[in-house]
């Protein structure tokens, strides 16, 4: 399996400030579902940009797929990697849902014949084909996730960046938009790549790889039920360990794996007193 991203001994650093990546190391399998975690400040939106080439790194190489991050490959990598923010208001341009989404296919200059099928088609993948006139202002915060994760979708990029995209979303919309990345994950299969940013660990806890970004560098590199166990090393880089496993260990026989709720709830069913 080939990497979708391929970071190679990065160092930058903010002007005036200290490096917060000297000598990153990080590569991302095609199919992957990357979560990174870390402390505030760790430099997680930070290497979200640098991939994006939003920010150029001070040394080191960032390759997407075969093709390495310069200014003269910017565009052509832009259009593998999409990216979805934290804040819902801040994603619109269009007067109508279909409207925002029309408009990278406008900038890509995507013959406006072609465009209501593959807005239509984006719309549906996560489920806001219904919405296509609404006025984005009377989406729920939720609902507009989906919709900009629609305008990246229609790019058909190989790549998805979500930097805490479900942070400023009620439970309801936050498993919504869950679920919206599970069933795409379900559909493009090993064609998409999904690297999520995030300081929650049950929505880390649905990536097949977890890394925790400390001191500009991997401090923790696994599947996330087996990271989740090791509530001291979590907690020594400031992460809390997910409420289940702190449960679990809090019991007179803790289980001796990571358990999510429902397996949590069937085994303490299966205990005597
Ligand atoms: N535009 C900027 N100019 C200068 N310093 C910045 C800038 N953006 C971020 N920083 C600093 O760089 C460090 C890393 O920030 P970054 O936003 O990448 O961290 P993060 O891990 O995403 O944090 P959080 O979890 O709070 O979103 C922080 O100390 C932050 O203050």
């Amino acid at each position: 399996m080939k990497n979708a991203i391929t970071i190679n001994n990065l160092t930058y650093g903010y002007p005036d400030q200290d490096p917060l990546f000297h000598g990153f190391d990080l590569a991302v399998q095609e199919g992957q579902w990357l979560s990174i975690v870390g402390h505030n400040g760790s430099g997680k939106s930070t290497l979200a940009k640098l991939i994006l080439g939003l920010l150029e790194a001070n040394s080191g190489i960032i390759r997407v797929f075969d093709q390495e991050l310069t200014v003269a490959t910017l565009a052509e990598v832009r259009e593998q990697v999409g990216m979805v923010f934290q804040n819902p208001d801040n994603q619109f341009v269009g007067a109508t849902v279909a409207d925002d989404v029309a408009f990278g296919l406008e900038n890509r200059q995507v013959p406006s014949e072609e465009m209501p099928a593959m807005i239509e088609a984006a719309l549906k993948q996560v489920g806001m084909a219904d919405f296509a006139d609404r006025e984005p202002h009377t989406l729920s915060g939720g609902q507009k996730q989906r919709v900009a994760l629609a305008s990246v979708l229609a790019l058909k990029p190989k790549v998805i960046i979500l930097d805490e995209a479900t942070a400023m979303l009620d439970p309801a919309g936050k498993s919504a938009v869950l679920q919206t990345l599970k069933d795409l994950k379900h559909h493009h299969q090993d064609q998409l790549t999904l690297i999520v940013i995030t300081h929650d660990m049950a929505e880390a806890a649905l990536a097949d790889r977890l890394v925790v970004i400390n001191d500009g560098q991997l401090a923790l590199d696994d599947r996330p039920q087996d990271l989740f166990v090791q509530g001291q090393a979590l907690k020594e880089l400031g992460l809390d360990q997910p409420f289940e496993s702190q449960l679990a260990q809090a019991l007179p026989k803790p289980p001796n794996q990571y358990l999510t709720k429902q397996e949590l709830a069937a085994w303490l069913s299966t205990l005597k007193d």
